[in-house]
């Protein structure tokens, strides 16, 4: 999926994730990859997008550049139109370093995926009997195969996690819930158990500056927020079981705890 700013649909990225399994129930590993592209791609040029903008305009740092709305001063408006969703910019740099961290796990899948190996790298299945069969993975430490598949989306497969529950969150939530509570819910339910206390402290303190509720729902792009929630009901249950599958694969291989 091409989600440029302006044409991001976050039900065309959900569908890479409906697309993920195969008739075996097997996690292709190319849509499972473009479903991650389309998240970071949508937020992270966005940011680099502003920040880049930023550095242009004399006399603006990034906290006058903030529209009021999003609790900082003068409206920027040579920065605000290329920021569709700009409140995905509140995390900031924080959310910038997510999004490249990511974007880096992604490429290292496209690497491995279009490698001279690529033909193990089809599913997530193939990847795991491939990588586990032939040892390049290490239980012990990252420092042998820092970069390899099973430990790449294990990453990713733990992030899928939040955003799963974090959507879901949002989904069932009354109107005026706060959003920093739930992203707070969701990451301490998933990821957070395998963050070092600075990046927990870290990301808690940024989920404070998420935008509200409605907000989230209107940038989804797919209509009045009643509609992005009927959205969500549809493509979670997708997520879900993209994620279990995962989950019963790494636990079979006892590799769910690779550093
Ligand atoms: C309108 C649409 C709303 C939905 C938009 C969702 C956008 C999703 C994009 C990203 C999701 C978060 C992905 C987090 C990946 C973390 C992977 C990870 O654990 N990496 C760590 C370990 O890597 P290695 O060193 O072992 O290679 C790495 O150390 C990174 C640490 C920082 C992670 C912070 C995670 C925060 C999770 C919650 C993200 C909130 C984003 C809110 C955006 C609205």
């Amino acid at each position: 999926m091409a989600a440029s700013e302006s044409d991001f649909n976050l039900k065309v990225v959900l569908v890479s994730f409906k697309q993920c399994l195969n008739e075996a129930e097997e996690v292709q590993l190319d849509h499972y990859l473009a479903g991650w592209r389309g998240l970071v791609r949508c937020v992270g040029e966005t940011s680099a997008r502003r920040q880049a903008l930023l550095a242009t305009v004399p006399g603006r740092s990034r906290q006058a550049a903030l529209c009021p709305e999003d609790g900082g001063g003068v409206p920027c408006p040579e920065v605000s139109a290329y920021t569709p969703h700009r409140f995905l910019n509140s995390l900031g740099a924080i959310f910038s370093f997510i999004s490249k961290d990511v974007a880096t796990k992604v490429q290292i899948m496209e690497g491995l995926c279009g490698g001279p190996g690529r033909e193990h790298y089809s599913t997530l299945q193939s990847m795991v009997a491939y990588e586990v069969g032939h040892k390049l993975v290490d239980l012990e430490r990252r420092a042998r195969y820092p970069d390899s598949g099973c430990r790449t989306v294990l990453r990713l497969h733990r992030a899928l996690r939040w955003l799963q529950l974090f959507l879901e969150g949002l989904r069932t939530s009354p109107e005026d819930a706060s959003t920093a509570t739930l992203c707070t819910e969701s990451y301490n339910a998933s990821l957070a158990a395998f963050h070092p206390w600075i990046v927990r402290r870290a990301v808690t303190v940024a989920f404070c500056t998420l935008p509200a509720r409605r907000a989230f729902l209107e940038a989804m792009n797919v209509g009045p927020p009643e509609q992005a929630v009927e959205m969500l009901s549809e493509a979670l249950p997708f997520i879900e079981r993209v994620y279990s599958i995962s989950q019963k694969l790494y636990a079979e291989h006892a590799l769910l705890g690779l550093p």
